[in-house]
């Protein structure tokens, strides 16, 4: 039997896993990937093994609303795994945590105290950490004695200056922790480690990396460090997003409260469950589904979509002081050529020329070759870095 590291990222639409033979180093093709997708709505389990061949492929009946399917997902997934780990033995498992706070800047080393503090994270991350920590739960009961690792989504952004973190706040508020934190780092540190494959020079200067996926985010890098991303405090702030309205004014929220009659626990769900494509849509919160709709309020939902990007763009921009390269990645970024292209082409006044041939086709590099900013399009590995944080975190001991 071979010892492998089982990897878990518990999206807000999504649970992801994947299982990595245990070496040094550890390999990049996973020896079995997958993904619980849809939960809320449809969900479908989707996996396969290294050598691509699907070992299912099917919707699963998971009761309740998305909360409770996200539960359901987890328990399906244990049970699922049991069936197809065969040959491995289990040496750590790697947990996507989204939200470590200023308490954690490093992979942690999971156990009943830390676990604690990491669920009084849970109101600054409602729609993930619940989750992560559900996760976490499952896969210590069914491997009691196995270590397991949080990788924190925030990690990647404590490099970002105070300035860049800093809310206009009295310093009372500020000293509660109410700062700007960031997330999507996991993704955001694997880009920045692949980018100089592609591009040695322009990868240690001025780039931003576009994750647009369910959750979506920017994160303006300077070598290969975040100095400021468009998410704050918490997953809402700055794109528009599936669910998430992105930066909205605070005074659309006191109108609500005050003269709409809405609580915190209504304000909750509309800022992260009934907004951003979904509600400017009324149609679905699935970019698939709106690029091939007809309906005008899905043109509108993209479009809007598209012009929150390139204006915060423009805003990372002036905080890099110019640009370098573009990066798309996530799902949207990694696939929706029309995005791209609009988000792209509203951009040109940066230098950017795409070719219209490479962005159908997906592929690495979708600029011109006389473009002046570099438009590239990388898949993320969040798995990866995950099982490699997880492999370094427990072969050496906790530090606290
Ligand atoms: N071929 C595609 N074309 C357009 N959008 C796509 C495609 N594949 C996936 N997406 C979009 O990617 C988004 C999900 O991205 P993903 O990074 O998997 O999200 P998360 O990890 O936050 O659950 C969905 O909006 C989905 O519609
Ligand atoms: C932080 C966040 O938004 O994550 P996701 O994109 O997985 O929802
Ligand atoms: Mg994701």
């Amino acid at each position: 039997m071979k010892d492998a590291i089982l990897t878990l990222n518990a999206g807000s639409s999504s649970i992801k896993f994947a299982l990595y033979e245990l070496s040094d180093p550890i390999p990049e093709q996973a020896e079995l990937t997958g993904q619980i997708d849809g939960i809320g709505a449809r969900p479908h389990i989707k996996a396969r093994d290294k050598s691509g061949q699907a070992l299912d492929d099917v919707d699963i009946p998971l009761a309740g609303d998305a909360d409770a399917q996200h539960h359901a997902a987890v328990e399906f997934l244990v049970q699922w795994l049991h069936g197809h780990e065969a040959g491995w033995r289990i040496a750590g498992v790697g947990h996507r945590v989204v939200h470590g706070a200023d308490r954690y800047s490093r992979p942690l080393l999971l156990d009943d105290e830390n676990i604690a503090v990491l669920q009084g994270f849970i109101p600054l991350a409602p729609l993930h950490q619940p989750h992560n920590l559900d996760g976490i739960a499952a896969l210590r009961a069914c491997l009691p004695e196995i270590p397991q690792v949080a990788c924190f989504d925030t990690a990647f952004h404590t490099t970002q200056p105070p300035v860049a973190t800093r809310y206009a706040l009295p310093r009372r508020i500020s000293d509660l922790g109410v700062k700007r934190y960031g997330f999507h780092g996991l993704s955001y540190e694997y880009i920045a480690e692949t980018l100089p494959q592609y591009l040695d020079n322009q990868a240690r200067g001025r780039v931003i990396v576009a994750h647009l996926g369910n959750g979506s985010s920017l994160c303006a890098m300077k070598d290969g460090r975040s100095i400021a991303t468009t998410m704050g405090f918490t997953a809402i702030e700055g794109l528009m997003m599936g669910t998430r309205t992105g930066s909205i004014d605070p005074g659309v929220l006191l109108y609500l409260m005050e003269f709409q009659d809405m609580d915190a626990a209504a304000l909750t769900r509309l800022l992260y469950k009934e907004s951003g494509l979904l509600g400017v849509s009324g149609i679905s919160q699935d970019m698939r589904t709106l690029l091939v709709s007809e309906a005008p309020e899905a043109r509108e939902a993209v479009d809007l979509f598209c012009y929150r990007i390139v204006r915060e763009i423009g805003s990372l921009v002036a905080a890099l002081g110019g640009l370098d390269v573009l990066v798309f990645t996530a799902g949207i970024g990694e696939h929706a050529a029309p995005v791209r292209q609009q988000v792209c082409s509203a951009l040109s006044w940066l230098g950017m020329e795409l070719d219209p041939a490479a962005n159908a086709a997906d592929a690495r590099c979708i600029s011109l070759v006389g473009s002046a900013t570099p438009v590239l399009v990388l898949p993320t590995n969040e798995e990866w870095m995950i099982a490699r944080h997880t492999a370094e975190r427990i072969a050496r001991p906790p530090v606290s």
